[in-house]
């Protein structure tokens, strides 16, 4: 088995936002945003990452990539600490690590030609290339994501919200990162190009053999380009399993619930489908409540759940699960 190309290690980011941090008085508030989240990421695999709004997915993704600081925790690349590598060495990893955001338009800028855009990180990372290299790369690089190269020096706003996309993916892939976190690359999009954009991303996958964090509120497409799944709420990893462990036998109930709400393309099997709907709302990640923070809306929670957050174990091969009562649905 390869060695992890990433090991997150009880990652913890958490967020200040009380009133005296931000006006002075006030009463302490925190948001965990991420609160313990241990996981290993192979190369060449996709993790996807999914959970309600607020459970911490994008400050997960930005946190392995040290765009945040972290509270407590290791992010470990290729057996380096990269909370202990200084701005020159991390500077230097920044080209094996990218990232892909969820507005493609409002991600490029508008002023730079889609030429300079998907050049910029070629020329900050390999200044020696001659100026007809970096062109006949990143025309190269157009084509690649689908892209006519004779557009080059056309803008941003000239193109459509997936072409846009494709921008964003080439000007991440050009340098040949090792890890690319996408963070709800497709969810701005029209239905008809999500699957266009997951596909690429799939099949420059396989060409070129990097990792990707996949994040998004989408399971059916999380399922359709994961290897493995972690589902997390409230800061915290619910499950982590591959991808058919994950969706044929959940084990947690908040994965069986948001499994249920997935929509199965036989309408026979759609209509007969159990349905599990959660009772109330997403707890206020400032007061989260104690024990397994889930415990609130769960069909199966009791005294312990309140008392003690449950740990993650193991329940089969390559699945994981923090639940008291963790079991398939009866
Ligand atoms: N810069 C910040 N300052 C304060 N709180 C933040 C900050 N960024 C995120 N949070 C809070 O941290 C929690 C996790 O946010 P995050 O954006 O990571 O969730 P998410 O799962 O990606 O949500 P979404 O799917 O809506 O993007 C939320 O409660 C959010 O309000």
């Amino acid at each position: 088995m390869s060695a992890p190309l990433l090991s997150v290690h009880d990652l913890k980011v958490h967020f200040d936002v009380s009133r005296k941090r931000l006006f002075g008085g006030g009463v302490p508030a925190i948001v965990k945003a991420v609160d313990g989240v241990t996981f290993d990421l192979k190369p060449g695999e996709t993790l996807g990452l999914v959970g309600e709004s607020g459970c911490g997915k994008s400050t997960l993704g930005r946190a392995v990539l040290r765009l945040l600081p972290l509270k407590g925790g290791r992010a470990v690349w290729l057996g380096q600490d990269l909370a202990k590598l200084d701005t020159h060495a991390m500077r230097s990893l920044r080209r094996e690590m990218q990232i892909i955001f969820q507005d493609p338009l409002a991600s490029l800028n508008p002023r730079m030609t889609v030429g300079q855009i998907i050049a910029e990180p070629l020329t900050t990372f390999q200044p020696n290339l001659s100026a007809d290299e970096v062109k006949a790369r990143v025309k190269a690089m157009m084509a690649k994501v689908g892209l006519l190269p004779n557009q080059v020096n056309r803008y941003p706003h000239e193109f459509s919200g997936g072409q846009c996309q494709r921008i964003g993916i080439a000007r991440a892939i050009i340098n040949n990162p090792r890890l690319i976190v996408c963070d709800e690359p497709v969810s701005a999009l029209d239905v008809s190009i999500q699957a266009q954009i997951v596909n690429l991303l799939m099949d420059l996958q396989k060409e070129m053999g990097m990792s990707l964090i996949f994040i998004s509120h989408n399971l059916a497409i999380v399922r359709h380009i994961s290897h493995r799944v972690m589902v997390l709420y409230l800061g915290k990893v619910m499950e982590i399993a591959d991808r058919d462990s994950l969706y044929k036998n959940p084990l947690h109930p908040y994965t069986q619930a948001l499994n249920s709400a997935v929509p199965v393309p036989d309408p026979d099997i759609e209509q007969s489908k159990a349905r599990i709907v959660l009772k109330g709302d997403l707890p206020s990640p400032l007061n989260p409540p104690s024990g397994c923070p889930f415990r609130t809306r769960c069909p199966r929670a009791t005294e312990i759940c309140a008392q003690e957050m449950p740990e993650l174990v193991a329940a089969g091969p390559d699945h994981m699960v923090a639940c008291h009562h963790a079991g398939p649905i009866s």
